[in-house]
């Protein structure tokens, strides 16, 4: 079984079809890439598969699961969590407590506890604290704890999007633009923090980009669609070489690096 399964989905924005009769299936522990020029649909699949949309026509499956009618929070619990292309963090709290945020549905305890600093409030703060340092760990971003979210460079901020997306424990990660604002030595070093995390919390992820070489160090399958319709779902070998991806989205520029 998929872990997830679009079946002819298909969603419009009034007159406006931003996905169109689109399916694909991502299996367990996989890595791909969704790309396509401006406008091609690919943040709409995102917000499709999260429940911010619902589908006009189809279906999306998860775990075998149909999700179309649950709300995005239902569907953050059942294990897909996602980061942003307009990077979306709580700017005026700390990095910390950005992370507190999501770690904080974890608690037990009521209002009255925590007005009187009850001994397991203060236990239970303490351990979040560890657990929130252990996902700033795993993305580098300790040192930066107590800094307020919005004074860290965009990349650091993307890394923190990822580490508050760990910490909701997914199953299927969804990556908008992670290299985004980034220079090419931050792409790179994004690209094995995305191979660590993929392993180390045996993820299956979902990325768009269009930085290509990122796409192409890390998805060994790609999906480009154009228009919201499925261009085509393959190797990264059969994408580079499709004719029509390379004119259209990687440029004859790429296809000459690529040396097709
Ligand atoms: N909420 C909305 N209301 C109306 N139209 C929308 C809405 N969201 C997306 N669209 C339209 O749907 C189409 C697909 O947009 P989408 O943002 O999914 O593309 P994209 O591939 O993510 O583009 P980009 O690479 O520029 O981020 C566009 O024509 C867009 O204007």
């Amino acid at each position: 079984m998929s872990l997830l399964e679009l079946k002819n989905v298909t969603k419009c924005f009034g007159g406006i079809v931003a996905v169109k009769d689109l399916s694909f299936s991502l299996n367990d522990g996989e890595i791909v890439g969704l790309i396509g020029p401006n406008g091609a649909g690919k943040t709409t699949v995102f917000n499709l598969i999260t429940g911010v949309y619902k589908v006009t026509e189809g279906i999306i499956l998860f775990e075998g699961k149909d999700i179309n009618k649950c709300d995005p929070v239902s569907i953050v619990r059942g294990g897909i969590a996602r980061t942003f292309q307009n990077i979306r963090l709580f700017n005026k709290l700390s990095v910390m407590e950005n992370i507190k945020t999501v770690l904080f549905r974890e608690a037990n305890y009521n209002f009255t506890q925590v007005l009187m600093k009850t001994p397991k409030v203060v236990k239970m703060e303490r351990h979040l604290t560890e657990r929130s340092m252990e996902y700033l760990k795993v993305v580098g971003l300790e040192q930066y704890a107590n800094f307020r979210a919005d004074s860290l460079p965009y990349g650091l901020q993307r890394k923190l999007e990822i580490a508050r997306a760990l910490a909701l424990k997914p199953k299927l990660l969804l990556l908008d633009e992670p290299a985004a604002g980034m220079n090419p030595e931050e792409s790179l070093a994004l690209v094995d923090l995305i191979r660590y995390i993929k392993e180390q919390y045996n993820l299956t992820i979902i990325l768009i980009e269009h930085h290509m070489d990122v796409v192409m160090e890390l998805c060994p399958r790609i999906i480009v669609i154009n228009f919201g319709e499925l261009l085509i779902d393959g190797s990264k070998e059969k994408v580079q070489s499709d004719e029509r991806v390379l004119k259209a989205y990687l440029g004859e520029e790429y296809a000459n690096v690529a040396g097709n």
